[in-house]
């Protein structure tokens, strides 16, 4: 599926099913607007549907899993082979998203799109792992379109499978690297600002990491206008797949559930190319990574969760779905208040 035609279907949401969807939220026997940001959610995901009958029963979880070369340079506390390990525990149902995504019913969808070696999770690898930024461009601008294309070509098979919502998710060593490079760029901040520890790197690790960062824009200097220079200069597989899911969703009429700084950074990517994805994306939690909340009011998106986390895999983005469950609750099962008048003016 060809980027540039998936962009040509992305519209605007439909505002006649967001119209009604409130007018069934202001008919529930409660006070107006009391539920907050879970009606809100409802009210987006009937436009991004084209109906008031919101459905969320079939749900998965996206898991781009992809290595990057800049881990050469000590910019993380564990080593490359960790990606290919977690990534097969995702098959096993082995690792902390999976147990939180069965206990809130999302199937779980893990994606080779660039690890360094051959795995059993499913392979659509672009490359065994990316360059080393800080001397090389991570990638080619085409296989920054092919790891789009993956992820598009991903949100249509699950939409083939009849799933209602999707939700975001990553493992790769390296990847609050590229990251926060592909943040610093697109939000015109320094290294310093957008860069923390990742998965659990020390102080100096910390400072070779944004020296690292800052290096590879200097040296590559990407394109700020241009998303995907920025991916295929400072990013990551894993991060270009992602951009593609919320490019995919919005052009499948599928909400998508965002999870942390890996997840946020692709909806940046993903937003520059095509603003109106900004409108099909859900956003679940502020992760504790430095950047985390930059990107979020870079999107402008709120979170509905500060826990803390930042633990990637998709963790944030299923942890939002036993609240949207309880949402969708009310609004189809409880009585209007026209119900409850008649109701009461039953005789005994
Ligand atoms: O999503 C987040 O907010 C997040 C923040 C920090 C770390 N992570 C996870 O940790 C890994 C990347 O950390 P690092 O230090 O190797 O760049 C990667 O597998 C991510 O899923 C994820
Ligand atoms: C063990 C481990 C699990 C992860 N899950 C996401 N990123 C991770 C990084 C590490 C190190």
């Amino acid at each position: 599926m060809k980027l540039n035609e998936i962009i040509k279907k992305i519209e605007p949401l439909d505002e006649l099913a967001k119209q009604n969807c409130r007018k069934r939220w202001d008919s529930i026997a409660k006070p107006l607007y009391s539920l907050g940001k879970l009606e809100e959610v409802i009210v987006q995901i009937s436009g991004i549907t084209k109906s008031h009958k919101v459905k969320l029963d079939k749900r998965a979880l996206v898991i781009m899993c992809a290595d990057n070369g800049v881990v050469e340079e000590g910019v993380t506390q564990v080593g490359s082979e960790i990606t290919a390990i977690v990534s097969e525990n995702f098959m096993d149902m082995n690792s902390c998203v999976c147990v939180m995504a069965q206990q809130a019913a999302v199937d779980v969808y893990p994606i080779d799109i660039g690890i360094m070696r051959d795995t059993k999770v499913p392979n659509r690898k672009v490359a065994y792992g990316t360059k080393n930024i800080r001397y090389e461009p991570a990638m080619t601008r085409e296989q920054a379109v092919q790891a789009i294309e993956v992820g598009i070509e991903t949100v249509f098979e699950l939409k083939e499978k009849g799933y209602h919502i999707l939700a975001t998710g990553e493992m790769g060593i390296g990847n609050t690297t590229t990251s926060s490079a592909v943040s610093s760029v697109l939000l015109e901040l320094s290294p310093e600002v957008v860069t923390g520890k990742g998965a659990g790197l020390s102080d100096t690790g910390l400072e070779k990491k944004r020296k690292v960062i800052a290096e590879a824009i200097e040296l590559h200097k990407p394109d700020k206008n241009d998303p995907i220079d920025v991916l295929a200069k400072v990013g990551g597989f894993d991060i270009a797949g992602l951009a593609g899911v919320y490019l995919g969703a919005a052009a499948a009429k599928i909400p998508v559930v965002m999870d942390g700084f890996i997840s946020a950074a692709a909806a940046l990517a993903a937003v520059g190319i095509e603003p109106e994805v900004i409108h099909y994306i859900i956003p679940s939690h502020v992760s504790k990574e430095s950047g985390g909340k930059r990107l979020l009011d870079a999107l402008g998106k709120e979170p509905f969760l500060t826990c803390d986390m930042c633990l990637g895999e998709g963790t944030g983005a299923v942890a939002l779905f036993p609240l949207l469950d309880m949402a969708l609750e009310v609004y189809l099962k409880m009585s209007t208040f026209e119900e409850i008048e008649i109701e009461a003016y039953q005789p005994l």
